[in-house]
């Protein structure tokens, strides 16, 4: 890396790295009241949650998403070190221990007073944008002793907590998932027998995705491009390169997973077992399903994907081959890097070359007022962190 910003070691003013992450249980005893903290409020009908429930029992009870970000925040820690940037990294999570105000407070303690949050979520949505502000903002007011909310949790807690930008046009992401789809054309190829330029020209790739509400993809694509445009934003860049690399452009497309709420509430579709099907029946015999809303291979991987949707493929007489996720690739923990040190030039007051790919362009580090409310034109008026002051139309600006 030639930049200036991107060889820097500092990544002051800010005093530490908080990766902010969704939680998962540990054992089978945490499962329902987890299950609790994520839909209160949400109108998930029981039996979705029963359901739910059932998925984490077969894996004994314990969700892969907490040692997932274990892995992360060891490797983000070396590559950091290897740069050397000395900033301490913390852990919170919204739904599970260990939970966001439990770190903030012990950042407090140390004496930070400006922290850089790193979300689990590469797109934005309410779910994985304003939700983690809230979420942030409620966490602040907590540690500052004021447990029913405050307008300005921040200052109250002497605390003032930045979110990086979404990273899934961000070259580090792109490569990574690509590198993780060439492998699985490979391993298909090795499966069916056939050389991986023939398998990749005529296997589809799945690109697939966690379904939201309508409602709530309108929500996102009220300030900028939504939840879906930037799927295909990212799925199109991704897909290029692995034609790079293999020669052959893939057939893709973008399918969703993870359904809940009630059937009446519309959601994204298709989903993927839909999908396998159609394929099917016009004659596909072999996929690979890329799970690139995802960051890990947490449950909805695990289940959705590598239990529900693997065995809608055998039914079909489908080889499918699952690639892996962005996880601890070195290109993503790489360019997670990248991330910090641009928003922390942007906030001395630098003006970093912010990096990406795709025809969308970079999400401003300040989000808009208007950014990923819930259902689109509808602000709760929560207390939320990292947003433009209403008066405020300069995106991405680094002063408030
Ligand atoms: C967009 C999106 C991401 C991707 C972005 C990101 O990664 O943040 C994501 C991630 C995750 N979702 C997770 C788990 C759950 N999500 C649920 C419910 C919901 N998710 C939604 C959206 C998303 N979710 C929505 C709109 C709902 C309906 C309720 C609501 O409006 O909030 C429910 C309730 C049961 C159910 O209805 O399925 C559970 C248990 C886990 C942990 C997995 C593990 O334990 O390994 C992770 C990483
Ligand atoms: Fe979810």
């Amino acid at each position: 890396m030639s930049s200036p910003t991107l060889t820097a070691s500092s990544l002051a003013p800010y005093d530490a790295v908080l990766l902010l992450s969704f939680g998962g249980p540990e054992q089978p005893e945490d499962v329902l009241p987890f299950m609790r903290n994520v839909t209160r409020g949400k109108g998930i009908p029981e039996e979705r949650l029963v359901e739910v429930s059932q998925h984490y029992a077969l894996f004994g009870g314990r969700s892969p998403i907490n040692d997932q970000n274990r892995e992360l925040l060891a490797a983000l820690r070396a590559e950091m070190d290897a740069r050397g940037i000395g900033t301490p990294l913390a852990w919170g999570n919204r739904n599970w221990e260990p939970y966001t105000d439990g770190a903030l407070a012990g950042l407090r303690e140390t004496g930070a007073s400006r922290v850089l949050a790193l979300v689990t979520s590469a797109y934005g949505s309410y779910s994985g944008c304003r939700q983690y502000r809230e979420h942030v903002a409620a966490a602040l007011a907590g540690v500052a002793g004021e447990a029913d909310g405050c307008a300005d949790a921040e200052a109250a807690a002497g605390v003032q907590v930045d979110k990086l930008r979404h990273y899934f046009n961000h070259p580090g992401f792109v490569r990574a998932n690509a590198d993780a789809i060439v492998e699985a054309f490979t391993e298909l190829a090795g499966q069916v027998g056939r050389p991986v330029a023939e398998v990749a020209a005529e296997a589809p790739l799945l690109f697939v995705t966690h379904s939201i509400p309508l409602a709530m993809e309108a929500g996102s694509a009220a300030a900028r491009p939504g939840y879906v445009a930037q799927h295909q934003d990212a799925c199109r860049e991704v897909a290029q390169l692995v034609a790079a690399d293999l020669g052959v452009s893939p057939d893709w497309t973008l399918a969703f997973c993870s359904r809940s709420g009630p059937p009446s509430q519309p959601w994204l579709e298709p989903d993927v077992n839909d999908v396998l099907a159609e394929r099917a029946e016009a004659g596909t015999t072999a996929v690979v399903m890329s799970p690139i809303g995802f960051v890990s291979d947490h449950m909805e991987v695990a289940y959705d994907l590598d239990t529900e949707a693997m065995a809608t493929a055998q039914d079909l007489g489908v080889v499918a081959v699952r690639a892996g996720s962005a996880s601890t690739r070195a290109p993503f923990v790489a360019g997670l890097v990248d991330l910090m040190l641009e928003r922390a030039a942007a906030e001395r007051g630098e003006d970093p070359e912010r990096t990406t790919v795709g025809v969308l362009g970079a999400w401003p580090d300040r989000c808009a007022v208007g950014c990923c409310f819930q259902r689109a034109g509808v602000d709760t008026g929560l207390p939320t962190i990292n947003q433009q002051r209403a008066d405020d139309s300069s995106e991405g600006a680094a002063a408030r």
